[in-house]
C-alpha cells in the first residue's frame, strides 16, 4: 500500500510542469496575438497547482504514515524474537559472545533496519516513478526536447554504475571494521579501571586502536577511488551542463520553429529535476546495503544456538548428583574429557586443578550453562536436560566470582531467584548472610536501588549474592571459592555466611585455593579436563598433581616438597 501511494505521489509530481507549459501557452497566446490574457484559465492551473500539491504532500504523508505502522510492528516484533531467542541461548554463550557484537544487532541494526522499511518502500518508488513520469511528459512536449532533457543521463549511470561495482561486498567488508571497533572499544572501557590500575593502558588500547586503523586504511582504499568517478559523475549532471544542453538544443529547435520558448523552459526544469531523483535513489541503494547487511547481523542473533527446554516438570529421587561420561569443547578447546563423579547427598565436594583444568566449565554444566556434548548429568536419577529451566533453578543455585548485582532495589536483588518471598523471608536471608546491618544502615533501607542510591563493597556484594542463594533454598549449590575470599576485610563474616549457606546442601565448590578446602568430604583433581583422582585431602597428599598445587602455595612443608622433588 505504501509502495502505491508513493507511485501515485510520483506520478502528480508532474502537475506543475503541466501547470507551467499551460500558463506560458496562455500567456504566450496573449502576448503574440495581442490579446488580453484569459485570467480565469491562468488562475484554473493555478488551483490545479495548489490542490495537487496539497494532494501529494497528503498521500506522502499516509505513505509514510503505513510503512511507519508496519516498521514498528516488525521492529517490535524481531527484537521480541531475538531477545526472545537470546533469553535462551545457553548461559556460558553470553560469557563467549563478544558484547559488542550483541549490543550492535539488538540496538544499532533493528534501528538500521528501520530505514529499509519504514523510508525505502517510499523514497525508492518515488524516486523512480517521479523522473519517469518527468521524463515522460517532456517527451509528450516534444521527443526532441526530451532526448535533450536525458542527453547527460547515461554518463551519469555509466560512471555510477562503474563506482557501485563492488559495492555489496564492501559495505559488508566495512560493516566488519565497524563492528570490530566496536567490539574492542567495550572491551576497552570494560576492562578500564583494572587496566588503569596496572598501568597497561597502552597494550590494552592497542587492539583498539589497530581496528580503528584497520578501518581508516580499508575506508581510504576504498573511497579514494570513488571520489575521483563521483566528482565526474557530478559534473556531467552540474546545473551549467544541463542548462547549455537543454537552453542551447532547445534555443536552435526555436529558431527552427519546432517547439516553442515555453516547451523548452519546461523540458529544462525537468532536465534539472531528474538528476537529483536518481541521486535519491542512489543515496537508498547505499542505505538499503547498510540495511541489508543490519537485517544479516540480526538473522544472525536470530540463529543464536538455543538450549532444547523441556516443559514437564520431573520427579527427582533426592538430590544426588551425577556426572556420567561427560565432555565438552569450546569450538577446538576441549574443557572435559569423559568425565565422571558423584556428588553424594549433603556432601560437599571441591573441584581443583591447575588454571585452564576445566574446574568452573564442568562445575556450570551442573547449571546448564552449557550442555555437554556427550554424556549425560543427572540429579536424583533425572537428566538435567529434560527439565524445565525454573524446575532447575529452583534445584541448582549457584554463587559466581562475580556476584552481579541489578540496577534494582535491594529488595528486589536478594529476591532475584525468589520474586514471591516475603519481606520477612528477605530480611531473614540477609541476616543468614550477615549483611542485614549494612542494608540496615541504608537511608532507604531494603529499598535503596543499588547503583544509583548505593555501590557495596565486592564483600558485601558477596553476601548479597550468598542471601539471594540462601532465599532460593535450592538444595544443590555450585559455589565459585573466589567469592568466598575475594575481600579479606570481610573474610570471617563472608565464612560465617558460607558455612550457614552449605548447611544441608549438595554443595560443589570451585576451588582456586587448595589449602581452603582441607575439610572437605571429597576433593576430584582436574587435570586438562580430565579427572586425574578423587579422594579425601588426607588421601591425596601422594598425588603428584594435588602436592604440586600445594606447593604453589607454599603451604606444604619444605620437607614435604623436597621429598616431591626427589
Ligand atoms: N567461554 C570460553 N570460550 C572458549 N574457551 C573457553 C571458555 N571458557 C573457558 N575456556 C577454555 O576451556 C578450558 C577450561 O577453562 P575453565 O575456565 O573451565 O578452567 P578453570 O580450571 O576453571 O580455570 P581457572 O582456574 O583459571 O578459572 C581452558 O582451556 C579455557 O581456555
Amino acid at each position: 500500500m505504501g509502495k502505491v501511494l508513493a507511485g501515485l505521489s510520483g506520478v502528480l509530481a508532474i502537475a506543475p510542469y503541466i501547470a507551467l507549459v499551460k500558463i506560458g501557452e496562455l500567456l504566450l497566446q496573449a502576448y503574440t496575438t495581442d490579446t488580453a490574457v484569459d485570467s480565469d484559465a491562468v488562475w484554473r492551473y493555478v488551483f490545479l497547482l495548489i490542490n495537487t500539491f496539497a494532494v501529494r504532500l497528503f498521500v506522502i504523508g499516509l505513505a509514510l504514515s503505513v510503512t511507519h505502522f508496519a516498521d514498528v510492528k516488525i521492529s517490535t516484533l524481531i527484537r521480541e524474537m531475538t531477545l526472545h531467542r537470546l533469553s535462551h541461548a545457553p548461559l556460558g554463550w553470553f560469557s563467549s559472545t563478544n558484547a559488542g557484537r550483541i549490543r550492535k544487532a539488538v540496538h544499532d541494526d533493528i534501528a538500521q533496519i528501520h530505514t529499509l522499511i519504514a523510508h525505502q518502500p517510499v523514497d525508492v518508488i518515488q524516486a523512480i516513478i517521479t523522473p519517469l513520469a518527468l521524463v515522460g511528459f517532456a517527451f509528450t512536449i516534444d521527443w526532441r526536447l526530451g532526448i535533450l532533457a536525458v542527453a547527460a543521463i547515461p554518463i551519469y549511470l555509466g560512471v555510477t554504475a562503474r563506482m557501485m561495482r563492488d559495492m555489496g561486498e564492501k559495505t559488508v567488508e566495512m560493516d566488519l571494521h565497524l563492528t570490530r571497533v566496536s567490539a574492542t572499544m567495550v572491551e576497552f572501557f570494560t576492562g578500564i579501571s583494572v587496566v588503569k590500575a596496572f598501568g597497561t593502558v597502552g597494550k590494552a588500547h592497542k587492539r583498539y586502536q589497530d581496528a580503528a586503523d584497520g578501518f581508516s586504511q580499508f575506508y581510504e582504499a576504498w573511497v579514494t577511488p570513488m571520489l575521483r568517478g563521483s566528482s565526474l559523475a557530478g559534473a556531467s549532471i552540474a546545473i551549467p551542463v544541463l542548462l547549455a544542453i537543454n537552453l542551447g538544443g532547445g534555443s536552435l529547435m526555436v529558431a527552427s520553429g519546432w517547439v516553442s520558448p515555453i516547451d523548452v523552459l519546461a523540458t529544462t526544469l525537468i532536465a534539472l529535476m531528474v538528476p537529483s531523483s536518481i541521486e535519491v535513489l542512489a543515496g537508498m541503494v547505499w542505505a538499503y546495503q547498510l540495511a541489508g547487511a543490519a537485517a544479516l547481523r540480526v538473522t544472525q542473533a536470530l540463529e543464536t544456538p538455543v538450549l532444547p527446554q523441556s516443559d514437564s516438570v520431573q520427579n527427582p529421587q533426592g538430590n544426588r548428583v551425577v556426572f556420567d561420561a561427560v565432555s565438552f569443547a569450546y569450538g577446538e578447546t576441549v574443557a572435559a574429557r569423559d568425565v565422571s563423579f558423584t556428588l553424594e547427598e549433603n556432601t560437599v565436594t571441591a573441584l581443583v586443578g591447575p588454571s585452564g583444568s576445566g574446574k568452573s566449565t564442568i562445575a556450570m554444566l551442573l547449571a546448564r550453562f552449557n550442555d555437554p556434548d556427550s554424556g549425560r548429568i543427572t540429579i536424583g536419577g533425572v537428566d538435567i536436560a529434560s527439565m524445565p529451566t525454573h524446575q532447575l533453578y529452583r534445584q541448582v543455585a549457584f554463587v559466581l566470582q562475580d556476584p552481579q548485582l541489578c540496577r534494582m532495589s535491594v529488595r528486589d536483588n536478594i529476591a532475584l531467584g525468589r520474586p514471591d518471598a516475603s519481606f520477612e523471608q528477605v530480611v531473614a536471608a540477609a541476616r543468614k548472610a550477615q549483611i542485614y546491618e549494612a542494608i540496615a544502615a541504608l537511608p532507604q533501607g531494603f529499598d535503596t536501588i543499588v547503583g544509583q542510591e548505593t555501590n557495596f563493597s565486592s564483600g558485601q556484594a558477596q553476601r548479597i549474592a550468598i542471601a539471594r542463594a540462601l532465599l532460593i533454598d535450592a538444595p544443590i549449590l555450585i559455589l565459585d571459592e573466589a567469592t568466598a575470599f575475594a575481600d579479606p576485610e570481610s573474610e570471617a563474616e563472608i565464612q560465617n555466611a558460607l558455612s550457614l549457606l552449605v548447611e544441608g546442601r549438595t554443595v560443589l565448590v570451585i576451588a582456586h585455593r587448595p589449602e581452603s578446602i582441607a575439610g572437605v568430604d571429597r576433593i576430584i583433581i582436574l587435570d586438562q579436563g580430565e579427572v586425574s583422582a578423587c579422594g579425601r585431602h588426607e588421601d591425596l597428599l601422594d598425588h603428584p598433581l594435588y602436592r604440586k598445587l600445594w606447593a604453589s602455595r607454599q603451604r606444604l612443608t619444605p620437607s614435604d616438597v623436597n621429598e616431591e622433588n626427589s
